[in-house]
């Protein structure tokens, strides 16, 4: 659709635009009451989220791709319907594919609170079940407002079970990373990803001063990211996920990643909110999962 069907069909007076952004990309613009917000169409990505008279609370790298079959390093990629490296072994992209995707806007409504919500979908199409041979259809909840709330929403629509990871993979940005630390996580068990997979367990607040890249589970229903270089708390609520993954590339692996600059490490974490490592969801025919962020200074 172009933008200007775009505009005439889903446009919000003073609440929600669309233009065309870097590599020709369709950018959503929000403003609701208490925040505003920048989505990408392709690959249905939270780029930006402000909370008024705030500074981002993502963090959006500013040598990311803006590029059909590429993701985006920054914002909020979605990882579907696998999260990490191709479960089957089979060569598939890392994260799966709806991150590289064209996803469809589906509705818009200012809600009565003066919040803004955006439904986004992805439907399956002979590319999608040439990658993952399932039926599924799979939408977006983006509500705007001081915090913003992200529903990543699953519904198995063929004949036979099927099995996901997932993650809404939140690049937060911070002041500086060796001034960083995420509580909530401590007792719960971490697959240590930098440690060959051994399975270790977390003690106090995560402090992060190396590369990381860790699958929490059991994880509670609230972490929240002090962020004493900004001076300020971020709040991440989850819901339908029962795992959390911290990742810093660190110095080595960020120098190697032409999308990050070298030193982005210190201004990023990425705490997601995931169904990974043990925390699978199977859907059989018609079942429906919803896993749930919302974010907000606290
Ligand atoms: O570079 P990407 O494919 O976007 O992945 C970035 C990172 O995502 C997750 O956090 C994984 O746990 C990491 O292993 C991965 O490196």
């Amino acid at each position: 659709m172009t933008i200007a069907d775009l505009t005439r069909r889903f446009a919000i007076d003073g609440g929600l635009s669309f233009r065309s952004g870097p590599g020709d990309l369709t950018m959503i613009d929000v403003t609701a009451d208490g925040g505003r917000a920048t989505i990408s169409l392709y690959a249905g990505q939270v780029l930006s989220f402000v909370p008024d008279g705030k500074t981002d609370l993502l963090f959006l790298s500013e040598q990311a791709y803006y590029a059909t079959g590429k993701a985006i390093k920054g914002g909020i990629p979605v990882c579907w319907p696998w999260f990490g490296p191709d479960p089957d072994g089979l060569g598939r992209p890392g994260h799966g594919f709806a991150r590289t995707r064209p996803w469809d806007v589906m509705e818009t409504r200012k809600l009565a609170d003066g919040r803004v919500m955006v439904i986004l979908g992805l439907a399956c199409d002979a590319e999608t079940r040439a990658i993952w041979p399932h039926s599924f259809v799979l939408a977006q909840e983006i509500v705007v407002g001081d915090g913003l709330e992200v529903a990543l929403i699953t519904r198995n629509s063929g004949q036979t079970n099927f099995t996901l990871s997932q993650a809404l993979h939140t690049y937060f940005r911070v002041g500086d990373i060796e001034r960083t630390r995420i509580r909530g996580l401590d007792g719960c068990a971490y697959i240590d990803k930098m440690a060959g997979g051994t399975v270790k367990t977390q003690s106090g607040p995560v402090d992060i001063s190396s590369e990381a890249d860790r699958i929490y589970t059991g994880t509670p229903a609230v972490l929240s990211i002090e962020d004493d270089g900004q001076d300020r708390r971020i709040l991440v609520e989850s819901k339908g996920s029962g795992s959390a993954v911290v990742w810093n590339p660190w110095q080595d692996t960020a120098k190697a990643m032409a999308d990050l600059a070298c030193d982005d490490y210190r201004r990023m974490i990425c705490v997601e909110t995931t169904n990974a490592g043990p925390d699978l969801i199977t859907l059989p025919p018609g079942a429906v999962h919803r896993l749930e962020c919302r974010i907000r200074l606290g």
